[in-house]
């Protein structure tokens, strides 16, 4: 049985829109799947959905079998115990999170004692290990949030995410709003964290190339649907989906300095989930859409081992190849501005 299986997730915002369509996702014990995809393609949606975060209003459909039991129709009592003791969050600026008039060696405790995993004793001794455990000295429990930096706070998240001994780590965008050196130490603590205790993790940026140093696999993410997932090194470096090429393209590769200084961009915005387009969602900013595009809306197919890519060159003899020598970000050239040099690239205009 795998930690986490997500079948067919559709979470609709009071209003109507689908911020998340029909998302199928795995995770198996201590595996770490990096969540990909522009601002508003669902990244943080699909997040809270799984522990039944989301505002009131919201509706969600389908399932989510946390160790085999489904989330969505637990009772809230059962969904209290596992936000803690079954997944729990580490969300962006801890300044937020966190209580800003209680010493942080209590807001740790308080979980542990909410859901009576110890005695007020035992909570403190624990609280003192976990702050150990994410490299603050145990002393600092007395402190107030702002008595810490804000990479200080963000291990206190960390710290608190693994007071009752979860099995699943959701870290959303937990680095965004360190500087450069502290995310990369946020970053290492966390896999360290993950693979030592073995712990499942689902790491949500819209860095592909963080993602890919961090993960065993990515799962990218457009217009509220998973358009590519598989092996996390594959999908970095050689994406089968045009627009998980195109996030690829766009930030600078580790370990290649020279890309630093030619990252790669993608011309247009994501589209507005109450205005979605017709057929593939990426088709109005795919170079190498096909007419039919405008048409069809592709579901995820096998792509290779272990891979599956929504999109309809995907299988088809040769087409692959013949698209990807057209894309320009395969090609490592900058997106055409020009409406004309966009229309050039296209086999044909849908
Ligand atoms: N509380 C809400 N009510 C209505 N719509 C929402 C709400 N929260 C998010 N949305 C919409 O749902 C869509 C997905 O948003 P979401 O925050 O999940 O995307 P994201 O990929 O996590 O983006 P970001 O990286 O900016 O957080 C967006 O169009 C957003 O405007």
């Amino acid at each position: 049985m795998s930690l986490l299986d997500v079948r067919n997730l559709t979470v609709t915002y009071a209003g109507g829109a689908a911020a998340v369509r029909g998302v199928d996702l795995r995770l198996e014990a201590g595996q770490k799947l990096g969540l990909a995809g522009e601002s508003g393609c669902g990244k943080s949606t699909l997040a809270l959905a799984l522990l039944r975060l989301l505002p009131s209003g919201a509706r969600i459909t389908g399932e989510v079998l946390l160790d085999g039991e489904d989330v969505l129709t637990m009772k809230w009592g059962r969904v209290r115990a596992v936000r803690w003791a079954g997944a729990s969050v580490v969300f962006q600026g801890a300044m937020h999170s966190l209580n800003a008039v209680h010493r942080i060696g209590d807001q740790i405790a308080e979980p542990i004692l909410l859901h009576k995993k110890a005695t007020a004793a035992g909570a403190k001794r624990k609280t003192g290990e976990l702050l150990e455990q994410v490299g603050l000295p145990a002393a600092r429990a007395d402190a107030y949030p702002h008595e810490l930096s804000g990479g200080q706070r963000q291990r206190v998240m960390i710290a608190m995410a693994l007071a009752c001994d979860p099995q699943l780590i959701i870290a959303d965008e937990p680095t965004t709003a360190l500087d450069v050196m502290i995310q990369a130490q946020i970053l290492r603590l966390i896999e360290q964290l993950v693979s030592d205790q073995d712990l499942g993790l689902i790491m949500i940026s819209h860095d592909l190339a963080v993602l890919a140093d961090t993960c065993d696999r990515l799962a990218v993410m457009y217009a509220g649907r998973v358009v590519e997932e598989g092996p996390a090194a594959q999908v970095y470096e050689d994406a089968r989906h045009p627009y998980a090429r195109a996030l690829s393209a766009a930030f600078p590769r580790i370990g290649d300095p020279a890309s630093r200084f030619a990252p790669q961009g993608l011309a247009g915005d994501p589209p507005d989930p109450a205005a979605l387009p017709s057929g593939c969602t990426f088709h109005p900013r795919c170079p190498v859409a096909l007419e039919s595009c405008g048409e069809e809306d592709p579901a995820l197919r096998e792509a290779g081992a272990e891979r599956r890519a929504a999109c309809v060159l995907v299988g088809l003899p040769g087409a692959e190849s013949r698209a990807a020598a057209r894309d320009p970000q395969a090609r490592g050239e900058r997106p055409a501005e020009e409406p004309e040099a966009l229309e050039e690239a296209r086999p044909s205009t849908p």
